[in-house]
């Protein structure tokens, strides 16, 4: 008896069949297989095996971490690549992420990203491990997604199921490394983006991705981007906010928000130690906070201000969306079933385009 060696996908196979439509149902797909655990669900529905993630600090030092994710989705559901919009039969998908947040990597000489991550996918009937994937782009693009899908559904479907594709939105992003690179990019491809308002520590940073931005962008959308010198600035007439830094004192604050009322906010970032550190205790008070899955709020939120609203995909499933004039957040702390949907989608792009790895 032999056990057959896993395949390895690199960052350049991953990249290669990167793309929204895919991330974008699969994290759905995630985020509603979390909600409520398999016994209070009809037959047949997607459920996931989610235990809490692990924290391993690097010494003592908490802005070192390796974090270790395990999942197992069952049941899901999700559309070929081959033939979009046929779905094909649900799939099961066991994984485990594992993540390395280094908040000091990009002071480095030569700089690093903070965050660096594998996927490990298992053969769910014999437990063989099938497959290692490159994960960081991954882990990217999928917390990205799930800010893509929290501003879909707690903003833009309180004013309509087809608000998406026709309100114009003033967008801020308060730092501007991976993620609110991405996040700026993703925001203005998938929504009709007015204005984009940039905020990082370092100026140059963002002033850099507006360059960039506007280079890719060519005159060919109505986007106005500017760059600002504080989160205030940035915030005050946005919108929608997505906040990705590693910040622990509070960058938005109630009185930052414009007077207009009816903000989301993306909190996507964490502070040494703390989830929820960026935000200031004052605006969570003012609004409806949201979370991708309790369990991992459980243990992650701890001192949290104000009661949790509900799951993200609890909304997807029920339509329950935030009153117009709502301040909603979607507190981001990212999950392990997005990451087991989401290389899963990619190892079967890979195998369906006949691409090596
Ligand atoms: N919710 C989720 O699923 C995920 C969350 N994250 C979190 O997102 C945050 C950003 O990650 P990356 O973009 O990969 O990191 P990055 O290092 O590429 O970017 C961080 C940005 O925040 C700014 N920043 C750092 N410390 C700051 C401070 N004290 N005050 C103001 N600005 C500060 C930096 O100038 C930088 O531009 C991190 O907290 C990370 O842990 C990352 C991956 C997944
Ligand atoms: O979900 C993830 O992946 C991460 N979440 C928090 C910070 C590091 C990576």
């Amino acid at each position: 008896m032999s056990a057959k060696s896993p395949v390895y996908y690199n960052a350049d196979a991953v990249r290669r069949v990167l793309n929204w439509p895919l991330v974008n149902e699969a994290v759905e797909s995630a985020l509603k297989a979390v909600v409520k655990p398999r016994d209070q669900k009809p037959p047949g529905s997607s459920f996931a095996i989610q235990p809490k993630r692990s924290f391993t600090a690097c010494g003592d030092n908490s802005n070192k971490i390796l974090f270790t994710m395990p999942a197992f989705v069952g049941n899901y559901s999700i559309a070929s690549e081959e033939s979009p919009g046929k779905v094909v039969s649900p799939r099961s998908t066991l994984a485990c992420k594992l993540v390395t947040s280094f908040g000091g990597n990009p002071q480095r000489d030569p700089p690093l990203p903070s965050i660096h991550a594998h996927v490990l996918l298992f053969d769910n009937q014999t437990g063989q491990l099938s497959a290692i994937m490159a994960g960081t782009d991954l882990t990217t693009w999928r917390t990205v997604s799930a800010s893509l899908v929290a501003t879909k559904h707690l903003y833009f479907r309180r004013f309509g199921s087809l608000a998406e594709t026709e309100r114009e939105i003033n967008v801020a992003i308060v730092g501007c490394g991976v993620q609110g690179q991405l996040h700026a990019a993703a925001f203005c491809e998938h929504f009709r983006v007015k204005q984009l308002n940039l905020y990082n520590r370092t100026e140059a940073k963002a002033q850099e991705l507006a360059e960039q931005l506007q280079r890719e962008l060519r005159g060919e959308s109505a986007t106005q981007i500017a760059v600002c010198r504080s989160a205030k600035e940035a915030c005050q007439d946005a919108d929608v906010i997505c906040i990705a830094t590693f910040s622990k004192e509070a960058l938005i604050h109630i009185e930052d928000l414009k007077s207009k009322q009816g903000v989301h906010i993306n909190a996507v970032g964490a502070g040494p130690g703390c989830h929820f550190s960026e935000v200031a205790p004052d605006l969570y008070r003012q609004a409806q906070v949201y979370v991708d899955c309790y369990a991992n709020a459980e243990a992650e939120l701890k001192g949290f201000p104000v009661p949790i609203t509900a799951e993200l995909g609890a909304i997807i499933l029920d339509g329950n969306y935030p009153e117009k004039t709502a301040i909603s957040v979607f507190q981001s702390m990212g999950m392990a079933s997005e990451d087991a949907c989401v290389a899963q989608a990619v190892q079967d792009a890979i195998l369906s385009r006949g691409e090596a790895s």
